[in-house]
């Protein structure tokens, strides 16, 4: 099923009942991180952009905007691939959304102790992961506190979450409102390394709380399986618009992401955002 939360957005927003805002909290002593990522030539950092500040967009027209026809694929018991889920118009609406607060403080950064392979830039909504200091702190790339995750994100994940319900076994899939979004930027060498998610809380991993992974730009392969043996690994390409979803008994699913096909984002996508070479990854869950 097509999701279309988006196209309710000229609508007042409603807020989700698991939206969460600013975090309140002590900043003192809060370790600041280096968060912008690429020099101006003149010494100063800039922030990193998802979009190319040259590139001239067009809006979608009429013709371009129709995604291809969703379907699914069951991988594994409460795991599901969901293709072209997201429709054209509302992965624009999610670059944009990206865009702006990721140039704002407490946006894009690269964390420092991402090993050699992973050179994702990263930033969150709602309650703030990073690889060096997990949930613990909450501190963004620069002291901030993160912004609030975006009303047309929660909506989609819980819509996945319905959607992938419906096309499995009852009870296989529990229901799930995201308090955080994790975002991250793949450039076309981008990986990220097999590893299970287990910073949530306990009571989320044992309930099986379902992780909801949403792609958009480059195709991405993603590996996946019950075992950190590359060899007996499962792979998929997710492909911009895809939305895939591990909860239930494959909740501690060991998974990373294997490589960045170039080329391959939606071209009346990359017309109307001038987005970047390489993909955008949202991954929302509850800690
Ligand atoms: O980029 C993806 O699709 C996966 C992201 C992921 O596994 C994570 O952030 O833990
Ligand atoms: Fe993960």
């Amino acid at each position: 099923m097509n999701h279309s939360s988006f196209c309710r957005l000229i609508r007042p927003m409603v807020p989700s009942t698991c939206r969460v805002g600013r975090q309140q909290g002590p900043l003192t002593g809060i370790l600041k991180k280096q968060y912008h990522s690429f020099a101006n030539g003149l010494g100063e950092k800039q922030p990193f952009s998802l979009i190319w500040p040259w590139m001239k967009t067009e809006p979608l027209c009429e013709s371009s905007t129709s995604t291809p026809r969703p379907t699914y694929e069951i991988l594994g018991p409460g795991m599901i691939h969901l293709k072209n889920y997201v429709s054209l118009k509302d992965q624009v609406d999610i670059v944009n959304i990206c865009q702006k607060w990721g140039m704002e403080s407490g946006g894009f950064y690269k964390p420092s102790c991402q090993n050699g392979a992973d050179n994702r830039q990263h930033m969150c909504f709602g309650r703030n992961w990073d690889p060096e200091t997990r949930y613990d702190n909450i501190y963004t790339s620069d002291g901030s506190e993160p912004p609030p995750i975006p009303y047309e994100l929660t909506s989609l994940a819980e819509t996945a979450i319905q959607d992938a319900q419906a096309h499995l076994e009852e009870d296989e899939l529990p229901s799930m409102c995201p308090d955080t979004c994790s975002v991250s930027f793949y450039p076309l060498d981008g990986r990220l390394g097999l590893h299970q998610d287990l910073d949530e809380n306990s009571d989320a991993l044992q309930k099986g709380l379902p992780v909801v992974s949403i792609s958009i730009g480059y195709m991405a392969e993603f590996l996946y399986g019950h075992t950190r043996d590359e060899q007996k690994l499962n792979k998929v390409w997710l492909q911009s618009g895809d939305v895939i979803i591990f909860g239930g008994k494959s909740r501690l699913v060991y998974h990373g992401v294997s490589q960045i096909c170039p080329y391959s984002a939606p071209q009346p996508l990359v017309s109307a955002t001038a987005l970047r070479a390489g993909r955008l990854s949202l991954t929302l869950r509850t800690i």
